[in-house]
């Protein structure tokens, strides 16, 4: 028993150092990996405000947007938090009573002071921009617009928000800024599928713009922008006097105009078989948009409904002037468009119209068909379907009906083919479109023209393969160990195993 045995013996100092070493390596592992995550974690409590109001021709409306303080310049950040419909109609209304316009905004504002969290208060931008309804009182007394703009200007600025300013926007911003919010709202800016066009039918104006091949034949047409590093060359057009409810004045005055003198019954296909009103001339002929007057008229008429919505058709076409283009195409009154092109979105009134009449998901002929069925419906009838809805609107929808239909087709030429691509909206991603977020984006320069610096990886990614990557090396580190450890070697037994 004397031969020497070799044993494997473990070195007392060996067991602790590893061990030692894989904590630290641990420690290390869970140090770095809480860093990462800390130090990119993001900061989802930060919201930063700003309020648009649409001063439109017959309401006013109050938006508030919200967006995280650090994605400034993402696209698709900005949402609307809020919207509040200021009681009573358009500023424009307000030409006798100035100071009524400004007091009409106090509870809306005052929403927006409860829904904005006070320590942003001082910071968040307040824009008010005026549409159709302020351009045709600017046409008619510059100085009556003048005193409603500062009316508003004087009640905006009692808030403690950080006012910057409420002016007439042009038809050409109206249209572009509209092209802009239902883009983003669609995150269409980053996608390689390309923009969608925007219609936006108002009061007293409607707008066109879209993306366009053609070079344009016309300047005050086009629009160019940059936006995340991609050029979009836009046709864009806005048809002051063509909004819904100027449009009825022009049609009616129209119809008045070619009565016999002493006739005060005026018959209207456009308005439900039984309806009846007495009307005064001047709710038709109060407005710019109306030029020729009528002389040596009776002081009021009786605006009598036949309910047929072909011969309504044909009256509203009478609307649009198509004798004279002076380029190579135009939509009407002279006016230079290229041919429609690529999907639209439809908003304002072009839904709530086609949404009453049920016809958001028709093809233009199915639409045709059952408008001309709803306007051969008796007013009676009409009435009692709809309870709840005011008479005045009621009495409007084969009208408003009828003047879409032919706007879109004879007036902007869209064709049985082109009308499918048009999609009628009111909101997108929970925002209403209209122009109000493109002009808050534009003016707080949230739409930058190159595509923002962003890390090749996302946050969650990063922090995933930091995690994974952790995980192997110390996997491989045990492995390692296990592996490569090395025997100790003795020449003799020691001593308490003899
Ligand atoms: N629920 C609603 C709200 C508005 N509307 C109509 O939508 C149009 C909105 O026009 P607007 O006040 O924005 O006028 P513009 O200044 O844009 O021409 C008006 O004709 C309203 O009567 C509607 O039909 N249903
Ligand atoms: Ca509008």
């Amino acid at each position: 028993m004397d031969e020497q045995r070799e044993m494997k013996v473990k070195n007392p100092w060996h067991r602790p150092v590893i061990i030692l070493i894989i904590v630290l390596i641990a420690i290390g592992i869970v140090v770095m990996v809480a860093t990462a995550i800390i130090q990119n974690k993001p900061l989802h409590q930060k919201y930063k405000y700003g309020i648009v109001l649409d001063a439109g021709s017959s309401h006013t409306s109050v938006f508030i947007y919200e967006w995280p303080a650090e994605k400034e310049n993402n696209t698709g950040m900005v949402r609307q938090k809020h919207a509040c419909d200021v009681k009573g109609k358009g500023i424009s209304s307000y030409s006798g009573n100035p100071a009524g316009a400004g007091s009409s905004l106090t509870d809306c504002m005052a929403e927006a002071q409860k829904i904005i969290p006070v320590h942003r208060h001082q910071e968040t931008p307040v824009y008010l921009g005026a549409t159709a309804g302020m351009r045709l009182l600017r046409m008619e007394d510059s100085s009556l617009s003048d005193q409603v703009l500062d009316a508003v200007e004087r009640s905006l600025q009692t808030y403690p928000f950080d006012y910057q300013g409420a002016r007439i926007i042009t038809g050409q911003e109206e249209g572009a800024f509209g092209w802009i919010t239902v883009n983003y709202l669609s995150d269409n800016f980053r996608k390689a599928s390309g923009t969608i066009g925007a219609l936006d039918l108002g009061g007293a104006s409607t707008q066109i713009t879209f993306v366009s091949k053609e070079n344009s034949e016309n300047p005050e047409n086009s629009m160019d922008f940059r936006l995340y590093g991609n050029p979009y060359h836009l046709y864009t057009h806005s048809f002051l006097c063509y909004g819904k409810d100027q449009v009825l004045k022009l049609a009616l005055a129209k119809k008045l105009q070619s009565l016999e003198m002493q006739e005060d019954v005026l018959k209207d296909a456009c308005f439900h078989h039984g309806y009846k009103a007495n009307k005064t001339l001047s709710s038709v002929f109060n407005t710019p948009c109306v030029s020729e007057k009528l002389a040596d008229s009776p002081k009021s008429f009786i605006h009598w409904g036949t309910g047929d919505g072909v011969e309504c058709q044909n009256a509203v076409r009478k609307v649009f002037n198509h004798s004279c283009c002076q380029y190579s195409t135009c939509s009407f009154n002279g006016v230079y468009q290229p041919p429609v092109e690529g999907h639209f979105g439809a908003f304002s009134a072009f839904y709530f119209v086609m949404n009453f009449l049920n016809l958001t998901n028709d093809d233009l002929e199915t639409a045709k068909a059952k408008l001309i069925n709803y306007c051969s419906t008796p007013w009676e009838e009409i009435k009692s379907s709809y309870p709840s809805v005011k008479e005045k609107y009621l009495a409007e929808y084969c009208f408003s009906g009828t003047y879409i239909l032919t706007l879109l087709e004879d007036g902007y030429n869209f064709t049985s083919t082109t009308f499918k691509n048009i999609e009628f909206i009111k909101k997108i991603a929970d925002s209403d479109a209209g122009w109000t977020l493109g002009y808050m984006l534009n003016l707080t320069n949230m739409i930058p023209a190159e595509a923002p610096d962003t890390p090749p990886l996302p946050h969650g990614g990063f922090v995933s393969l930091m995690l994974v990557l952790s995980l192997l090396i110390f996997s491989l580190v045990i492995v390692g160990y296990k592996c490569f450890r090395r025997p100790v070697v003795y020449s003799s037994a020691p001593k308490d195993i003899v």
